[in-house]
């Protein structure tokens, strides 16, 4: 909770008329999901905002080979957008026996979600989800066979494709409740996530190339401020102006100036349709299994 409360300390500062509550979750651990859940329907009765951000790229691997032969392809600029064939992960098991980037990127806030429904879904008031999202989400790293991406090496990517997709399928399910889900990229953005592909001080270094190629391609927000621009601007719109089929970019011009700029997304009704099931049967199992850990704790502690 630390870097929360710095976090806190940081907008009461530029804020201090702000009230700012904070919240023990992780999202990697449905048990996590449940308890915070319990205690944000305790504290609050609505939700105008619902910003999924919490995301996870487990040893990253960069494929040097494939980035120097995509440098002096025709290419190069997708490459550098999306990192498109540049980038595997190795991924582990969760406590809960899920797959640890699809249980983090994806399932966890959809169990948020569900958890959070009465104070979503309320008929007379919008409320609004954000997903961060990636240029990074492909389709060819997806498969509804495997939605945990369990025998892949793209674990990050599919996450971010079946978070494209369960926006959408929330849309079609819940608009009618006032429920609406928008996704965005950041963009390329120095943080952690991206100091875990490459050491920060090398980032450093090249940051005059990466200033150079922002001229070419818009996508390298750099700054975790520019890479927040799409996230404002959805918080300024009118849910029912925006479009469910596009992912918002936080774009960075050549000169430094932020804007946003809607993308189609590369999905279909169908296919977000059964991701939506599986997620719901998947919930089931996952409850069942918590439920029985709890009551097996709760017998171990009356015999101790
Ligand atoms: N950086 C980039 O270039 C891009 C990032 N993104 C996405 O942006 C989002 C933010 O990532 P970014 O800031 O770059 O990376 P960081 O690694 O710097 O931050 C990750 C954030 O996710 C939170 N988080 C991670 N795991 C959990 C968990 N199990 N439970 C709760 N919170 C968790 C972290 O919380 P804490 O600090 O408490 O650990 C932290 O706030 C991610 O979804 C990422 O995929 C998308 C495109 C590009
Ligand atoms: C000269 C430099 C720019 C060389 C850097 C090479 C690679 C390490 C990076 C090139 C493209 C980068 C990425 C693109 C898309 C990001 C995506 C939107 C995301 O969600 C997470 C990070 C990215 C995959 C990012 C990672 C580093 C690169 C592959």
């Amino acid at each position: 909770m630390q870097r929360a409360e710095a976090a806190r300390s940081a907008l009461l500062t530029s804020l201090p008329d702000a009230h700012v509550d904070l919240l023990h979750l992780d999202v990697g651990s449905a048990q996590s999901v449940l308890a915070a859940a319990q205690e944000v329907k305790a504290r609050y009765n609505r939700i105008d905002f619902l910003y999924l951000n919490a995301g996870i790229m487990p040893n990253p691997q960069l494929n040097v080979k494939a980035f120097f032969k995509g440098l002096f392809s025709r290419n190069v600029i997708n490459m550098f957008a999306t990192a498109e064939g540049l980038l595997t992960q190795q991924d582990l098991l969760n406590s809960d026996g899920l797959q640890e980037v699809f249980a983090t990127n994806l399932f966890g806030h959809f169990l948020l979600i569900r958890e959070l429904e009465p104070l979503l879904c309320e008929a007379d008031h919008a409320s609004r989800i954000v997903w961060t999202s990636s240029s990074n989400a492909r389709r060819s790293a997806f498969s509804m066979e495997d939605i945990q991406h369990r025998n892949g090496t793209e674990p990050y990517s599919s996450s971010k494709y079946a978070s494209d997709m369960l926006s959408l399928a929330l849309n079609r399910h819940k608009n009618s409740q006032g429920l609406f889900s928008s996704v965005i990229c950041p963009g390329l953005v120095m943080t952690n996530l991206t100091y875990g592909i490459l050491p920060s001080f090398f980032w450093t270094i090249i940051m005059p190339i990466m200033w150079l190629i922002r001229i070419f391609t818009n996508t390298f927000t750099l700054t975790p401020y520019n890479g927040a621009e799409a996230l404002h601007w959805l918080f300024l719109q009118k849910p029912e102006s925006l479009d469910p089929r596009a992912k918002y970019h936080s774009l960075t011009s050549g000169l430094g100036t932020n804007y946003t700029q809607p993308h189609p997304m590369d999905i279909d009704e169908g296919m977000s349709e059964d991701l939506y099931s599986e997620l719901l049967e998947l919930e089931k199992v996952v409850r069942k299994i918590l439920s029985e850990r709890n009551a097996d704790k709760e017998a171990n502690g009356q015999r101790e």
